[in-house]
């Protein structure tokens, strides 16, 4: 019969709804892994025709679209946080072959993937979110196929130009209180809002990465994990005991200090390099353990208050002198929220140490009595009041305001979304433009 080609003879990409696209995240993510090693062809739903033309079922990269690398890998974000997961993955620039429309295509390799990491994306749009046009699976590895932010990243411009003036750091923090708005009205906390994750347009910025995106089901969220990215995090998130999309708020506060200065807070004040070259304590994932790191001491009090332990990091006088054993590896847990052998004792370290510090280790069996205070920012975040002696010095008194109410302790006080919009700080006078 004259059926249409696509049905039969063609490939197993297709035109589909959000419904269809989430439908082929869960297939995915159930199917088992030597299935997805052998597919024979790529498969996927794509949103958007507009964008993207299909040939008879089939997106094939390197011959429908094409993939150019950013130079921009997604890494873990071990390297500045504590957080079990994250967003994995490589983000390319992509450009269909017959619309030639030009788009960022994230690449998750399927054991890292989870349905979560498109959901709210598939189903909030908004001009300051970036837009999903389809996901396709190729070669183990899911293709998300979004809106494009040409200009790169915040983060990418304050590395390269330093510091922003302050009607830039007014245009990007509007447009990302648009978006924190909009998700904010449907209880959709992003949970990693940084310089990393606002990427420019000419027109606009957009937020991205939604891969720690929960939306709220009650007034309150209590996290099973550590969510974000540390030197972003607000109080209480860290204290993991319930937060709601207030805490993207304190991230922007975070975030805007960052476009003032050039650095997150607190790092100026607690550099990680303030320690001599024998003993590093920074946390980063300790495999398979959660990244947090329990360094308290070798005899531990009878009990600890109910905190989340990674806020024990406080007992910097380590005794005197370590069992005769050469270069340990000390790790003993104070309370977990899972269950780790009592006491790893490693007497070999890893052979080369990571650039980043990722344990701690004691490389000579007798330490100096005391040390400096650990600049674990989780404890500091959790400690201290909030970083706004990191405020540029000339920021102006209306912004500085605004800072304050952003960076509330008390996310109850912290304005929110709709109101900070109104702020005279985003909204100055005229003249003044
Ligand atoms: N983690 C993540 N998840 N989704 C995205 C994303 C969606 N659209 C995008 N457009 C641009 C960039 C981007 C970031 N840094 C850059 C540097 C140079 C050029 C482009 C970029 C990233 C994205 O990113």
């Amino acid at each position: 019969s004259q059926g249409t080609q696509q049905g039969n003879s063609g490939g197993r990409v297709r035109y589909g709804t959000v419904s269809d696209l989430l439908s082929f995240v869960n297939q995915i993510s159930n199917m088992q892994p030597e299935v997805l090693q052998h597919l024979p062809e790529e498969m996927g739903v794509l949103l958007n025709k507009k964008h993207m033309g299909l040939t008879k079922g089939h997106y094939r990269i390197d011959s429908d679209v094409f993939l150019f690398p950013w130079k921009w890998t997604y890494k873990t974000p071990g390297s500045g946080g504590h957080v079990p997961k994250g967003s994995f993955g490589k983000v390319h620039l992509a450009q269909d072959a017959i619309t030639r429309k030009r788009m960022a295509c994230k690449l998750i390799p399927m054991e890292h993937f989870k349905p979560a990491d498109v959901e709210i994306q598939a189903r909030f749009h908004h001009e300051n979110i970036a837009e999903l046009y389809g996901a396709l699976l190729w070669d183990q590895n899911i293709h998300l196929f979004m809106e494009a932010g040409e200009g790169g990243s915040v983060l990418e411009k304050l590395d390269s130009c330093g510091p922003m003036r302050e009607f830039e750091i007014i245009w990007v923090t509007k447009q990302v209180l648009r978006g924190l708005e909009y998700l904010h009205s449907h209880n959709v906390i992003h949970h990693d809002i940084k310089p990393s994750n606002i990427v420019l347009m000419s027109d606009k910025a957009v937020l991205v990465d939604f891969g720690l995106t929960v939306q709220m089901t009650e007034k309150v969220y209590t996290p099973r994990d550590l969510r974000g990215t540390e030197m972003y995090m607000s109080p209480e998130v860290v204290l993991c005991r319930g937060h709601n999309t207030k805490t993207d708020i304190y991230s922007l506060g975070t975030t805007i200090i960052h476009m003032q200065t050039g650095s997150p807070p607190w790092v100026r004040r607690y550099p990680r390099t303030a320690y001599p070259s024998y003993l590093y304590i920074v946390s980063t994932s300790l495999p398979p353990y959660p990244s947090y790191l329990y360094i308290v001491r070798t005899t531990l009090p009878t009990s600890l208050p109910p905190y989340p332990s990674y806020l024990y990091i406080v007992r910097t006088t380590l005794p005197t002198s370590l069992p005769p054993y050469p270069s340990y590896l000390y790790i003993v847990c104070t309370t977990l929220p899972i269950s780790l052998p009592p006491y790893i004792v490693s007497t070999t370290l890893p052979i080369s140490l990571p650039p980043y510090p990722s344990y701690l280790y004691i490389v000579s069996t007798t330490l100096p009595i005391s040390l400096p205070p650990y600049p674990s920012y989780l404890y500091i975040i959790h400690k201290q009041a909030p970083p706004l002696e990191d405020i540029a010095e000339d920021c102006s008194g209306v912004m500085r305001s605004f800072l304050e109410t952003a960076l509330e302790r008390n996310p109850a006080k912290r304005s929110s979304a709709a109101k900070l919009l109104r702020d005279e700080a985003i909204n100055p006078p005229r003249e003044e433009q």
